[in-house]
């Protein structure tokens, strides 16, 4: 951990932001309870991880307190990432620490779930948190240099996979076989993790956690580990995740300036461009933003209600605080959250 800690430091130092997923919670707990065997009560291991995770967050802390950073606890379940407005307010938290220069360390909230909701394992965990924030690259660190044609455990005779392509079928055939992995963690689900973070454009290093410098060295372009390449480009993806997944709920009409600032300047939709609301619409969910003659000019996340936004339409984001009473975002979509007709 002190380490890493030291390794995420020197990133800082190189301008790059660094969110860490760390398991760890129920180990502690063990330890902090005394007990020497892993209990097969659910609600005795979500005890083990709500003490574990008070002594793997103090851990983190003060690792990261002897190089002058912060760090923060981000504790996430499934659902929270499944719905809108809890995706939207997990990423902004997120995006927020990130400009602060805080490192968010992320892990499952064990408290809350026990079923096949859960993510179970922190691959899966990691590829989420990758697709949420959009980052460049997933880096996985295990107890293997990376993926071999076959479990190194078992034969003798698997062959290291130094770069592959993220999503192909083989590899889940490497990494144990679709199907027959029952349970959680080993290769298979990092395979699945590096599938899932392509989705979004990032790639996916599976390395070794001992490895000396790993962090350090990968971010300077060594090759170490397997390499899980993504196809899709990073803005693609988002805009083919945006048009896949997600149903209109309402549509605002902005001035012909809005649309100018969109389409040709890229930039996000302020209330202030606002000149109609229509529909009924949540946080979160994904409204249409058409022209002064009625035509689609992009669509996009909403950080507003349909209440929210009739109140702030036509003021400048100076002035949302006064209306509401409080301010979400500046803008009412973001021009991440928004794709171009
Ligand atoms: N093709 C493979 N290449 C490398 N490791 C594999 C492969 N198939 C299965 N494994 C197993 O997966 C293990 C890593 O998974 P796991 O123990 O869940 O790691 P972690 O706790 O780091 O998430 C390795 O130690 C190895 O035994
Ligand atoms: N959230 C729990 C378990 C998470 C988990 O199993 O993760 P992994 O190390 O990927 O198998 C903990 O912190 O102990």
């Amino acid at each position: 951990m002190r380490s890493w800690a030291e390794q995420i430091a020197g990133l800082h130092r190189l301008g790059k932001e660094v969110v860490l997923v760390s398991s760890g919670a129920i180990a502690e707990g063990m330890q902090r309870l005394g007990w020497s065997r892993r209990p097969r009560e659910i609600d005795e291991l979500q005890a083990a991880a709500a003490v574990g995770q008070v002594g793997l967050a103090q851990a983190y802390e003060s690792h990261f307190n002897a190089y002058q950073l912060r760090s923060a606890q981000i504790l996430l379940t499934h659902a929270d990432l499944a719905e809108r407005e809890r995706y939207l307010n997990a990423r902004s938290t997120l995006l927020t620490l990130l400009r602060l220069g805080v490192v968010p360390i992320i892990n499952e909230n064990d408290t809350v779930i026990t079923d096949e909701i859960k993510f179970g394992d922190n691959d899966t965990l990691g590829a989420l948190v990758t697709n949420l924030i959009e980052a460049e690259a997933l880096i996985i660190l295990t107890d293997q240099r990376g993926l071999y044609t076959a479990d190194p455990r078992q034969g003798a005779n698997a062959t290291f996979v130094a770069v592959a392509e993220a999503g192909d079928p083989a590899l889940e055939v490497m990494a144990g076989g679709a199907g027959t992995h029952i349970g959680r963690g080993g290769m298979l689900t990092k395979i699945l993790a590096a599938k899932r973070a392509a989705h979004s454009g990032a790639c996916t290093v599976i390395a070794s956690g001992r490895e000396p410098d790993v962090l350090t060295r990968l971010a300077g372009g060594e090759a170490i580990g397997t390499q899980l390449i993504a196809r899709t480009a990073r803005m693609a993806a988002r805009k083919q995740w945006m048009a896949d997944h997600l149903q209109v709920r309402g549509r605002v009409v902005i001035d012909d300036g809005a649309c100018a600032k969109l389409a040709r300047e890229g930039k996000s939709l302020l209330p202030i461009g606002i000149v109609k609301v229509q529909g009924v619409f949540a946080r979160g969910e994904v409204i249409v933003c058409l022209s002064p003659a009625g035509q689609e000019v992009a669509r996009g996340l909403t950080n507003y209600s349909s209440t929210e936004a009739r109140l702030i339409q036509r003021r400048p984001s100076s002035e949302i605080e006064a209306v509401l009473g409080y301010m979400l975002e500046p803008e009412l979509i973001h021009r991440d959250n928004l794709v171009l007709s």
